[in-house]
């Protein structure tokens, strides 16, 4: 039996809660940075980049992904960027993954609509054919740019319907940004076919996870982990199987929980809650995938039969055709199999 890190290297997985800029790998953010010599002040350097990836708090974490959003000046540099972060999920063996696209930030820095979307989804076909990932959309408002972006961001997704789109989210910070506002524009995002995937609970409490399933009709929701100190929301999120899109690291980086060994995963897995584990913004939270999975198997205490339930729990989340389910789940039992021998 080889060690878990290698085995969940090997392990076909699906992301679900993952984000395009978030995802720019020190590599790509320099080559931006460079483009951009001196009107940015993003280290093109990649040491001195881990060193600006240390966020003092959620509000310095938004502040410091604008300034990488900044770096996104055009449709090539749209198309670079998402190619990459197809080559990255790629190499750790993810077959499917839900990205989460802010188009309102880099429409208000620029880009046209039509442009923004031509370049992910060219990007998106040559991933798959290059890597043979499947990539799709998560159009996400940035909530600290409030009702306007919502409007700007669900007539984008309306007026350009890019083949990828599947769902509609809301990002950015969640203190002073209350969930219900939005709902007008869920409800006519959920009208037009697009799944509801809000952030909620990350940096607030329980309030706004209830309000994300009430007001925005949430299928799904991003983070979601203070639902650990409500139980009758624990357990409606299991009775529902409503799954919490999990990324552990992020949650410490970003402040939101104070360290790994207090992240609410366990109590929220124990309360029988759906989860998904993902990475949200790896290269600014000096994290992978893969690492995000050992995390989760060392809080949860998993081997390698738990690891591969995980990547299954994420593929029962994910919004795929139930025949692409279980294409990839089979493949997950013959992986686990075959490294059992
Ligand atoms: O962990 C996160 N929580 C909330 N928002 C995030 C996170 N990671 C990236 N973003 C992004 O920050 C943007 C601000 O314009 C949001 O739209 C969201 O896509």
């Amino acid at each position: 039996m080889t060690d878990l890190p290698t085995f969940i290297a090997g392990l076909p997985k699906v992301e679900l809660h993952v984000h395009h800029v978030g995802s720019a790998s020190p590599r790509i953010v320099a080559e931006l940075a460079a483009r951009h010599e001196g009107r940015t002040p993003v280290p093109a350097d990649p040491e001195a980049l881990a060193d600006y990836f240390a966020f003092r708090d959620f509000a310095h974490f938004i502040e410091v992904y604008l300034s990488v959003v900044d770096l996104i000046r055009d449709a090539d540099d749209v198309w670079l960027l998402t190619h990459e972060v197809a080559r990255e999920l790629a190499r750790q063996q993810v077959r499917y993954a839900e990205l989460t696209v802010t188009p309102y930030s880099h429409v208000n820095r620029g880009i046209p609509a039509p442009a923004f979307c031509e370049a992910i989804e060219d990007a998106r076909k040559r991933a798959e054919a290059d890597f043979g990932i499947a990539l799709r959309w998560c159009f996400d408002i940035p909530g600290e740019a409030g009702l306007p972006a919502a409007e700007q961001t669900l007539r984008i997704a309306l007026d350009e319907r890019p083949d990828g789109l599947i769902s509609f989210g809301l990002g950015g910070p969640e203190i002073g940004v209350p969930r219900p506002q939005f709902k007008p524009w869920f409800d006519q995002a959920r009208a037009a076919g697009l799944r509801s995937v809000p952030h909620a609970g990350e940096t607030t409490g329980p309030e706004t996870v209830w309000d994300a399933l009430r007001e925005l009709g949430a299928e799904r929701i991003g983070h979601g982990i203070s639902a650990a100190q409500d139980p009758a929301l624990l357990t409606y999120l299991a009775e529902r199987r409503i799954p919490l899109e999990i990324s552990p690291t992020s949650n410490v980086r970003t402040r939101a929980v104070p360290s790994l060994d207090a992240h609410p995963l366990p109590r929220i897995v124990e309360a029988g809650v759906p989860v998904s584990i993902n990475s949200d913004d790896p290269p600014m939270f000096g994290t992978t995938l893969n690492d995000e999975y050992a995390v989760a198997a060392r809080l949860l205490r998993l081997g390698p039969d738990g690891v591969a339930a995980l990547a299954r729990d994420a593929v029962a989340a994910a919004f795929l055709a139930p025949a692409e389910q279980a294409r990839i789940s089979a493949e997950i039992d013959a992986y686990r199999a075959n490294a059992a021998r």
